[in-house]
């Protein structure tokens, strides 16, 4: 890596691009060493052989595609900056490769990477460390050494190590499960945490506090390695990729839940436990005497006390996980959540979520903001047309706010046209991220909407004074997720609100009245 200094005076006329998340954590990754022996973004042969038969084209196990996708107007440069989100420079890809994904057609640009600084981390930047950056030798555990031979250089001893790779926190029940295994195998134990959700402080404070618990000397060292997209979201290759990062950091072990062959690292998967209600242990299934009660606290169990906000026992957790837990999955009648109206110009929706909002404050107990259509229209979105592009970039800006009073336990109350499902789907996603959504499809059909004409913008658009005007000129897809459907011509303003209401009583984001 080179000193923290400006980009060099040579590569500040290349074009510059921040990639995802996933890709991010690709390219450090790469650049740290972890996904040896890569040292770039893959090409249109390896990805096909990867897919294919989870091997690079030269024969080497690779289980995913380890991909990055640009807009086409990048693809005939030679060399590209890539930068993180805030636009610091982090790599140069020099480019062997610009193709074109067979299924999506979006573009994707291989070659390698020489890096220009390590990415900034954020909370808990302090444990971070590249593999070479770990304190080895590590000792081996007490008593494992073996005796020098008479006369002879001492050998080295076969050190052990156990890799412990998670996106959930740690309870009892594996914490039992990990001493055993490490036991078992006389193997040290290294954490860890795979950062690239929501909750990753979270996670890795999850963790930090039940170190105690774990074995004498455990490490835990944060690891970026976001789930994949759903076209890759294989369990089997997650293990492997995590088994190809365990092995870059030492490991000669991987915890898993499933045998999957062909690893980098052999995985062991521990035997089942289970907790001995009569005596009040963790233990293995096997050792639990027959007349015994066991007990497990199943992860819809677990979502149901978190969501009523009820303890978590601790014979399941540990006071410091449950803790975590509970930040990341508040109660819901505390948690944020985003009520989100769509429908045609003059179906009802800011009559509606003014309702809402009037009606949420009157009771209490939640913050609420209401973003409506036209007042975001004045401030956030101000000199925004009604072109698909222009709609697409106001409905993601609102979702972007939501999302944000969502993370923060507020109520959020949207009520744009939002004609297009797959944006509509896109704020589902950022916020469902966070908290809670809820789609509202105010289904008022578009004769009733003419007839009210509110603003006389339905007659300027029948004569065209106004191009592009939903439901005349321009396309309004129907949702098939609405969580609630309001076709306002049926009902009063008052009973439509409460229909809104009812299904957030009955969800139980609201106290009843
Ligand atoms: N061409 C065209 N098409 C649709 N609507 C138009 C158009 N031009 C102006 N208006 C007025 O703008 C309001 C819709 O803005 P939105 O931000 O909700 O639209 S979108 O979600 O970005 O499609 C909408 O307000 P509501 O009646 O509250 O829906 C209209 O008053
Ligand atoms: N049940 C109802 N719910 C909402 N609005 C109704 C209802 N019945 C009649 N209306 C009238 O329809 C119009 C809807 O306008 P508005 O709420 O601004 O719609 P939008 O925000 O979808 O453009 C208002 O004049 C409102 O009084």
């Amino acid at each position: 890596m080179t000193a923290e200094a400006g980009l060099p005076d040579t590569l500040r006329d290349l074009p510059a691009w921040t990639p995802g998340p996933v890709e991010l954590a690709d390219l450090e990754l790469i650049l740290a060493g972890v996904y040896r022996p890569l040292t770039g973004f893959l090409g249109s042969f390896d990805t096909a052989m990867v897919i294919a038969g989870g091997r690079l084209a030269d024969g080497t196990p690779w289980p995913v595609p380890v991909t990055l996708s640009v807009p086409k107007e990048l693809t005939d440069h030679e060399r590209l900056v890539l930068q993180d989100p805030e636009g610091v420079p982090l790599a140069v890809l020099r480019v062997t490769e610009a193709w074109q994904d067979p299924t999506s057609h979006g573009w994707r640009l291989a070659g390698p990477l020489e890096a220009l600084r390590a990415p900034a981390h954020g909370p808990f930047h302090g444990l971070r460390r590249r593999p070479d950056e770990l304190s080895i030798p590590q000792e081996p555990p007490a008593g494992k050494l073996a005796q020098p031979p008479e006369g002879g250089r001492p050998p080295t001893p076969p050190v052990n190590k156990l890799v412990v790779a998670t996106r959930e926190p740690l309870h009892r029940k594996q914490l039992g499960q990990i001493r055993q295994v490490s036991e078992r195998l006389g193997a040290t134990v290294l954490v860890l945490p795979l950062l690239g959700g929501e909750h990753d402080e979270s996670l890795v404070r999850a963790l930090l506090g039940v170190r105690r618990e774990l074995p004498d000397g455990a490490q835990i060292v944060p690891v970026p390695l976001p789930v994949r997209g759903a076209e890759q979201a294989d369990p089997e290759r997650d293990v492997q990729l995590q088994a190809h990062v365990a092995a870059a950091y030492g490991a000669t072990h991987l915890l898993a839940d499933q045998d999957v062959e062909g690893t980098a690292v052999p995985t062991v998967v521990p035997e089942p436990w289970a907790y001995d209600a009569d005596v009040e242990v963790w233990r293995p299934v096997a050792r639990i005497e027959p007349d015994h009660v066991q007990a497990e606290l199943t992860r819809e169990r677990l979502d149901e006390l978190l969501d009523a906000g009820e303890p978590i026992p601790d014979w399941f957790t540990p006071p410091a996980v449950a803790r975590e837990l509970a930040l990341a999955r508040p109660p819901k009648l505390s948690r944020g959540i985003t009520v989100f109206f769509t429908g045609l110009s003059g179906s009802g929706k800011s009559t509606v979520a003014r309702g809402l909002a009037d009606a949420l404050i009157e009771r209490g107990g939640r913050t609420v903001t209401l973003l409506d259509g036209d007042v975001v229209r004045r401030m956030l979105s101000s000199g925004l047309t009604f072109s698909r592009a222009d709609r697409d970039l106001n409905i993601r800006r609102i979702g972007f706010v939501a999302a944000e009073i969502t993370r923060h336990g507020g109520t959020a109350i949207c009520a744009p046209i939002a004609p297009y499902a797959a944006t509509r789907a896109e704020v589902r996603r950022m916020v469902s991220a966070v908290g809670d959504f809820i789609l509202v499809h105010v289904s008022t059909p578009l004769e009733e909407c003419e007839r009210r004409d509110r603003k006389g913008l339905y007659a300027k658009a029948r004569a065209g004074v106004i191009p592009e005007f939903t439901g005349i000129s321009d396309p309004y897809e129907k949702p098939d997720d609405a969580d609630l459907t309001l076709d306002t011509s049926r009902m009063s303003p008052r009973e439509a609100v409460d229909k809104v209401l009812d299904l957030l009583v009955d969800g139980g984001w609201v106290r009843p009245a």
